[in-house]
């Protein structure tokens, strides 16, 4: 798991002092493009680096073999998260290694296809979601970077594609179990299809020979958590491509033509103010009042439950403490009143 350090984002500069500068339209690939460089700022000679997949990701595997053939940078591992990467950065002649060598990993760099306000990510509709999600988990950072059109309010809730990478046999029956974990149990409506590919639509393979079942969903996930777990415990899947609490800072690029810069390093505050109000309208869902009375709706949190049921075992631990410790004090004391007694009778004698 990535260790968490505080977010980080970058908006686009803002001096209400100057007259602002014409606007230049920048494409999204010049947006990307910033992103990646700012990211690689971050980079430090002797790092041992998880190089991300994708056009974003692409830019920032480009700039760190040009910082290490100027000798800005050195003593540099990259660990690839795709084929492709890999390619790419033996192409570039970036010294690479794999997670057997190195179990830990310094930073890791890559984008993403949707990221919430908890920093939380949709990855893999490039389709390398397995390796990615592999690295970027041994990472003691990892920095995301994405151009704006890729902020979400709440994942899924776009409607575009939720990857679940998924092993070839009977891929039919787990894509129709997906389907109907989240119609049956999460109450989300959702469709599950095989991503396929080319002229003749064949299964699209990823780099570790399974294939993909996107999942396009009508409405937001809603308990993230709860959905990734769920996913998970579907014999036939391999991994999804959701990345929860893994992103330790965001880079995003945007605005119309202006240069970007740092703004906020910490951003706990705010992700306080909204884990209340997602609290709040969570427990509004979960104790809904229909016209027939209390209704168990689908807002339920998981987590809450299992949070009772660890502190109940807690309080039995202490309990059994407790009557442990009192059963030795009670037996030591009778012990010294006996031996006393015993002791003075002798002495009587
Ligand atoms: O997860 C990924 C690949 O599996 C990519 O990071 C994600 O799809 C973003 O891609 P891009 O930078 O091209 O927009």
């Amino acid at each position: 798991m990535a260790i968490s350090s505080p977010p980080l984002f970058l908006f686009p500069e803002s001096s209400p002092m100057e007259a602002p500068p014409p606007p230049t339209i920048l494409t999204q690939d010049e947006l990307k493009k910033i992103a990646a460089y700012k990211a690689v700022e971050f980079v430090e000679s002797g790092m041992v680096l998880g190089l991300g997949t994708g056009s974003t990701a692409k830019h920032a595997v480009d700039r760190i073999a040009e910082l290490l053939h100027q000798g800005k940078l050195t003593n540099i591992v990259g660990v690839p998260t795709s084929k492709k990467t890999q390619e790419q950065a033996i192409s570039l002649g970036i010294p690479l290694s794999d997670l057997d060598k190195h179990p830990i990993l310094d930073l890791a760099i890559d984008g993403a296809d949707e990221v919430d306000p908890y920093l939380n990510l949709v990855k893999g509709r490039g389709g390398s979601l397995l390796r990615e999600k592999m690295v970027e988990s041994a990472c003691k950072k990892f920095i995301v970077i994405v151009d704006q059109t890729k902020l979400v309010k709440n994942l899924g809730g776009t409607g575009d594609a939720v990857p679940v990478e998924v092993v070839p046999f009977c891929w039919k029956f787990t894509e129709t179990r997906l389907q109907r974990l989240f119609e049956e149990k999460f109450e989300v409506g959702c469709v599950a299809k095989l991503r396929v590919c080319g002229k003749n639509e064949e299964p699209f393979v990823t780099d570790n020979m399974n294939y993909i079942v996107d999942l396009f969903f009508e409405k937001e996930i809603g308990d993230l958590e709860a959905a990734s777990d769920e996913i998970l415990r579907l014999a036939g899947v391999v991994e999804h491509g959701m990345f929860l609490n893994m992103a330790t800072t965001v880079i995003v690029a945007g605005g119309a033509g202006r240069s970007i810069n740092m703004v906020d390093a910490n951003m706990s505050a705010l992700r306080e103010r909204i884990e209340n109000i997602r609290t709040k309208e969570r427990l509004q869902r979960c104790y809904r009042v229909e016209q027939a009375g209390w209704c168990y709706s689908s807002g339920y949190d998981y987590t809450l439950k299992r949070d009772a049921k660890l502190s109940e075992s807690l309080n039995f631990m202490v309990l059994v403490c407790k009557t442990f410790g009192l059963t030795i004090a009670t037996s030591s004391s009778l012990l010294c009143i006996l031996s006393v007694v015993v002791y003075l009778r002798f002495l009587g004698q």
